[in-house]
């Protein structure tokens, strides 16, 4: 397949080692690696994973040219061990390679789930589960003393707020019963297997071995996970096609509108089959990635008081006292949306965006990337280059509203926390929607401390990487009592 590599010449990059190629230089937070590496070898830098040749761009003008004038070649997916369990690749929204069945899917979730209309139509769903998780919080404040591990409350929250618009139901609930317990742990096992590095992605002759067992753990939570979607799925129609002199009201959720679509339909796509894959690629794409993020965001807060005081000041005097902040005030929060956005700059969740491939030979600055090349976007990397943010390593909210115009909807390639071209997050609109919401419900009703006994410089702000970029050391935070908490 590498055939074509004497046409052109390569990127540059560090020595390969035999078989195991650069693949120790990557070390445990690759982000980091890469761009200290690309200090070196620069922008557009070629690296041997094992098997795998990789490129890792690092500069907003060549990921422009690779996200956005190259994009038909370099949108497709390598695909790891562990995304290949029970035929996910060949079905799923995240792995299809571009092409008519993975435009379809993409089209149906534009048009069913995160267009504007949609969002509006299920805010209130998603209201409901906000009040949850401020009952919650509330109720941790009257225990005297008692934490709240912010990124597992927002992981809750998140799988909330993602159900009730999916589908219109409750996930999984604060409490430790089993049933929603297992809901978590099962959507922890996926992300984890497929966010794991894989030898055996790199040194083909390993695949048959699985020599760490990430498949045989994939095999397992993929199809634990794929089979409580699909009793979602069988119960819904069950209540469809009940007939019954007093009917529920339809729904207005992603799975009605897929089930009606599918009826009297002999496409495949809306088969059960796909729509549990679908279930599976939204849950284990949006769930960490924005609990991780509001997590970062609650972090900075509370390491910056005055920044803390500056959102919450902003919330009194825009939303009020006495009425709960909801989605549609976002847009007059210009605070918030700059906090947000220096998150997702100084700790993007997809750090080195999800691995694209190329599909074709491509020239990029006078250099070739062969077709099956993999293409590592380090966002991460960009988020802190000093010729392209001043203080890129403090966290200042404030460049944002000097300059208003850079947004991280794919446009602005210095920003581009959710990718950009084709390939973007998908889920953007909601997740957008989600991350100022609970940020915003947390610090309106709530003033947070510092976990008792912890300084600011003991806050452990180092990453974790995996699918998403995690805190390594989870948030604990003490919510207090203040004028609505009473
Ligand atoms: C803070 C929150 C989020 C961030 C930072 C984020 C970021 C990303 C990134 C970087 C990609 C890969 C883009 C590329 O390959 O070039 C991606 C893909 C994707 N995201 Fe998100 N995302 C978030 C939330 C969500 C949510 C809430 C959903 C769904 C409800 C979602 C669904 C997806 C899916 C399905 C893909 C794969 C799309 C494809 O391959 O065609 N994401 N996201």
């Amino acid at each position: 397949s590498n055939s074509s590599r004497h046409r052109g010449k390569l990127a540059p990059g560090p020595y390969p080692f035999p078989i195991i190629g650069n693949i120790l230089q990557l070390g445990r937070k690759p982000h980091q690696s890469l761009a200290k590496l690309s200090k070196t070898y620069g922008p557009l830098m070629s690296l041997q994973l094992g098997s795998i040749y990789t490129v890792v761009v690092s500069s907003p003008e060549i990921a422009k040219e690779v996200l956005q004038k190259h994009d038909h070649a370099l949108s497709g997916r390598t695909i790891g061990a562990a995304a290949q369990v029970h035929n996910h690749h060949n079905i799923s929204m995240a792995y299809l390679p571009v092409g008519d069945q993975w435009r379809k899917i993409r089209k149906l979730c534009k048009e069913q789930m995160f267009s504007i209309h949609r969002l509006e139509a299920s805010q209130s769903l998603r209201q409901e589960k906000l009040k949850q998780l401020c009952d919650y919080v509330r109720e941790c404040c009257c225990v005297k003393g008692r934490v709240v591990d912010i990124g597992e409350a927002a992981f809750i929250t998140s799988l909330n707020l993602m159900s009730a618009t999916l589908y219109s139901e409750d996930f999984t609930s604060f409490d430790s019963e089993s049933t929603t317990q297992e809901w978590r742990e099962t959507i922890r096992g996926v992300v984890k297997t497929v966010g794991a590095p894989n030898f055996a992605d790199f040194f083909p002759v390993l695949k048959r071995f699985d020599p760490q067992g990430i498949k045989q753990e994939a095999e397992f939570y993929f199809g634990k996970l794929l089979d409580m979607f699909e009793d979602v799925i069988n119960q819904r129609l069950h209540s469809r096609n009940t007939a019954s002199p007093n009917p529920p009201p339809k729904k207005n959720d992603l799975l009605e509108a897929l089930l009606d679509l599918g009826e009297g339909s002999e496409d495949d796509f809306y088969s059960c089959n796909h729509i549990k894959h679908l279930l599976l690629d939204l849950f284990t794409a949006g769930s960490h990635s924005t609990s991780s993020t509001v997590e970062w965001v609650m972090t900075e807060l509370l390491l910056s008081p005055t920044k803390m005081s500056r959102a919450k000041n902003e919330l009194r005097i825009v939303v009020g006292e006495n009425k709960q902040v909801e989605e549609s005030d976002i847009s007059r929060l210009p605070y918030l949306q700059a906090v947000i956005k220096e998150v997702l700059r100084f700790h993007p969740a997809g750090p080195l965006l999800i691995p694209h491939k190329s599909e074709a030979d491509v020239e990029i600055n006078g250099y070739t990337i062969p077709k099956n090349t993999q293409i590592l976007v380090n966002v991460w990397a960009m988020g802190r280059q000093s010729s392209l943010w001043s203080s890129p390593n403090s966290f200042e909210p404030e460049r944002f509203l000097e300059n208003k115009v850079v947004d991280f909807k794919g446009q602005d390639f210095e920003l581009i926390p959710f990718g950009s071209g084709r390939r973007m997050c998908p889920g953007l609109p909601l997740a957008n929607r989600m991350l100022h919401i609970m940020v915003a419900s947390l610090i309106q009703n709530f003033d947070w401390e510092l976990e008792p006994g912890t300084k600011p410089e003991d806050v452990d702000t180092t990453e974790k990487f995996g699918l998403a970029l995690h805190k390594a050391v989870p948030l604990k935070a003490l919510p207090v009592f203040n004028y609505k908490t009473k």
